[in-house]
């Protein structure tokens, strides 16, 4: 099997989120930002710390074999790399803003100067409703660019919503686009070894949303419980010491796990524990 040659962010963002879930995933990671390149020879992968921005790039080109970068920059280089599985971090909207109380509607972006890093996603919009405005790029603090003078509105990620509200900016219109950091291949690629390191980000994912169950209950109140923590392949049930009851275990999502707690309790189950999953394969 060749090495799998994968792009994480070296900044910014994405970056420590990034890290994290490779690392829960069984990989080496850097312990120095300076680094720019890691080898993890137990694992037959090689990371390369670059910016988020040229990430897909790199993958779209095939010289680097899978990335981690957000769906607005993927959708901005044009690059022929695609999503793969999205990785729950990194949220955010791409939106238009202006002067609070200036604009309410796109049509009003028509011969408007438009400040934004994201000059792809923004001119594509763009064309695709036939508004004719003029695009300014910039590398970033865009909300400072109308007070400026360099532009009318700005097309730029938010998520608080706390830099807009700073710079006396509201967002106007239908959102563009909902990001998230997600996995990135090449178009096509289905490599044992990128199938492999997949399953592998995909168990954190999972074990993230989950929790692990366990409850005492009696015979008579097996089924009720059992209906409200049904498992994956079904909970595993073991006999007990005590005449009359069973164990129970379950992987249960871990919203609502609370609540669920409170009904088994009320279905008369006992010793009923949470605990953590830190990975799996289902
Ligand atoms: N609050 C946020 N600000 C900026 N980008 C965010 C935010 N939340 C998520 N992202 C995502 O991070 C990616 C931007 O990468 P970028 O390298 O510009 O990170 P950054 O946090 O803006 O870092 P930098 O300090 O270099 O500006 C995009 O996919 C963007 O959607
Ligand atoms: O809605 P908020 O929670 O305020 O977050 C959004 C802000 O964060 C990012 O800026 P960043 O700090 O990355 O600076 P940049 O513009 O130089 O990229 C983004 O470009 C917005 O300005
Ligand atoms: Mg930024």
């Amino acid at each position: 099997m060749t090495r799998l040659k994968i792009a994480i962010p070296n900044k910014g963002s994405l970056s420590a989120a990034a890290t994290d879930i490779l690392r829960e995933s069984g990989y080496r990671q850097r312990t120095d930002t300076k680094e720019l390149r890691l080898l993890d020879a137990e694992n037959d992968v090689e990371f390369f710390y670059l910016r988020p921005r040229d990430i897909a790039l790199y993958v779209g080109e095939g010289t680097l074999d899978v990335g981690i970068t957000g769906r607005d920059l993927l959708l901005d280089s044009g690059a022929k790399a695609e999503e793969v599985m999205p990785l729950q971090f990194g949220r955010s909207t791409f939106r238009f803003a202006g002067p609070a109380g200036e604009h309410d509607a796109l049509a009003q972006l028509a011969g408007k100067r438009i400040a934004t890093s994201y000059t792809g996603i923004v001119q594509a919009f763009l064309d695709e409703r036939g508004i004719d405005a003029h695009v300014v790029r910039l590398d970033g603090a865009v909300e400072t660019s109308i007070q400026l003078g360099v532009a009318d509105v700005i097309a730029d990620v938010v998520e608080t919503g706390t830099t807009l509200r700073r710079a006396g900016l509201e967002v106007f219109g239908e959102p563009i686009l909902e990001s998230e950091a997600v996995l990135i291949s090449r178009v096509g690629n289905g490599s044992p070894a990128f199938e492999v390191f997949k399953r592998r980000i995909d168990g954190v994912l999972v074990a993230r949303g989950y929790v692990m169950m366990d409850y005492d209950i009696a015979i008579e109140n097996v089924d009720a419980a059992v209906a409200k923590t049904p498992g994956m392949e079904g909970p595993t049930i073991s006999p007990l010491q005590r005449e009359g009851w069973v164990a129970v275990r379950a992987m249960v999502p871990r919203d609502g796990a609370q609540r669920l707690m409170d009904e088994l309790y009320d279905l008369g189950a006992r010793a009923i524990l949470l605990t953590d999953i830190h990975a799996c394969r289902l």
